[in-house]
């Protein structure tokens, strides 16, 4: 079948290619210019809030849904048009979606082709790869759900396709058979090497399991990039605050001055490129790169990035604190600073106690004001 515009097949080591994939609902549009590339054998997470398109852009390449432009190359083969059945892929969906009345074996068996004695073997392979031999008489009803869910997993891998896609497979289940089937999932992706698209809204999940985090929201890609680059570098303001925890600082530029917060000089390792006349900034640092110390080490207030904060508010948060530190210094600037509980009981923390603390220039990020308020893409 003839595509809507050329396109570019995917290489050796690319397995998937979404190539300027757009969908609309009538008038609403539910993704534009989706553009990615899924390596062979990587974890790809599909991470945004709810109603972003993640589940869309997941159901167009498995051929659930078809796109209102734009083309999927899979294996070097374009199959924009193809049915489901004709793309090689397995799925798990976030509800068990077992065949009630079929018990496992015969779940996991169902897209089997061949003899009876294949299908067995292959079943009792894949419910000992998925650590619950013996349970293949059972009926879906009689099972946890992380069981049905790890079940779903083997149907899909039965016929060990080229690819698996994962539709929030964890978000039914509580918090504990969450975490432990989110490492199972990711050791037994990393065994069979199977190339593995997942959806999730939870971004601890996207952090663990994920070789590469794909960012959406509103229907659009907001980032690509490794769990770390996601963290430590976001591309947008939408990024940053998505994606663990995020401290704002307003600030001002000039090519005089710098950058200053509250009228005092700021060291940045990168600026973003700013238009013309643009003078407004938004810093951007994690609560656990800020450092606080111990005693004042002596130079004036304010330079190296150094100032006094007043500790109003102290949270326990598990295994960390988190401290609400006012800095009248830049402008009362209230700043969210997190340390572990050994740090915090070495420096003997307390409420109203003063601290000197830094913002280190290579942890802050600078992004234009305008791009930060509307979510959209950094320039730094
Ligand atoms: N069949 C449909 N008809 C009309 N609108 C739809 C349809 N399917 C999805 N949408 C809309 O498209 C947008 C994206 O939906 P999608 O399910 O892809 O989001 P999501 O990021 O997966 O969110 P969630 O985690 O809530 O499923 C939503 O606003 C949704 O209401």
């Amino acid at each position: 079948m003839k595509a809507d515009f050329p396109v570019s097949t995917t290489t050796a080591t690319e397995l998937l290619r979404v190539d300027g994939i757009a969908k609309r609902f009538g008038e609403f549009s539910a993704l534009s210019g989706i553009d990615l590339t899924v390596r062979k054998g990587e974890f790809l997470c599909l991470l945004g809030p709810s109603g972003c398109g993640k589940t869309t852009l997941l159901r167009i390449i498995a051929g659930l849904e078809v796109p209102t432009a734009g083309s999927l190359q899979l294996n070097q083969r374009d199959v924009t048009r193809l049915p489901p059945s004709e793309r090689d892929y397995g799925i798990v969906f976030q509800s068990y979606a077992l065949f009630p009345n079929l018990n496992v074996a015969d779940n996991i068996a169902y897209g089997l082709k061949g003899r009876r004695e294949d299908k067995l073997r292959r079943v009792n392979e894949l419910l000992d790869l998925i650590g619950l031999a013996g349970i293949d008489a059972k009926f879906p009803a009689q099972l946890s759900g992380g069981q049905q869910q790890r079940v779903a997993l083997a149907r899909a891998l039965a016929t060990s396709p080229g690819l698996l896609l994962l539709d929030e497979p964890l978000s039914a289940l509580d918090a504990r058979v969450r975490e432990h089937l989110r490492r199972e999932i990711k050791a037994l992706q990393q065994k069979l090497g199977v190339t593995t698209i997942m959806v999730t809204h939870d971004q601890e999940e996207a952090l663990t399991m994920a070789d590469r985090i794909v960012v959406m929201n509103h229907g659009v890609i907001e980032q690509v990039g490794t769990p770390e680059e996601i963290y430590a570098q976001p591309a947008s303001r939408f990024v940053a605050d998505f994606v663990g925890q995020s401290n704002w600082i307003d600030a001002t530029f000039s090519a005089e001055a710098g950058v200053q917060v509250n009228q005092l000089g700021i060291a940045l390792q990168t600026l973003p490129a700013l238009a013309v006349g643009q003078r407004e900034l938004s810093l951007f640092i994690r609560p656990e790169d800020i450092e606080l110390h111990a005693h004042w080490e002596g130079g004036a207030m304010g330079e190296a990035n150094t100032a006094l904060g007043d500790i109003e508010k102290i949270e326990l948060l598990g295994g960390f604190y988190r401290l609400g530190i006012n800095v009248p210094l830049w402008g009362n600037l209230r700043l969210n600073v997190d340390v572990s509980r050994s740090t915090y009981q070495r420096m003997r923390l307390s409420p109203e106690r003063r601290v000197p603390l830094t913002l280190p220039a290579d942890k802050l990020r600078a992004f234009s004001k305008a791009d930060a308020a509307f979510g959209a893409k950094a320039l730094a």
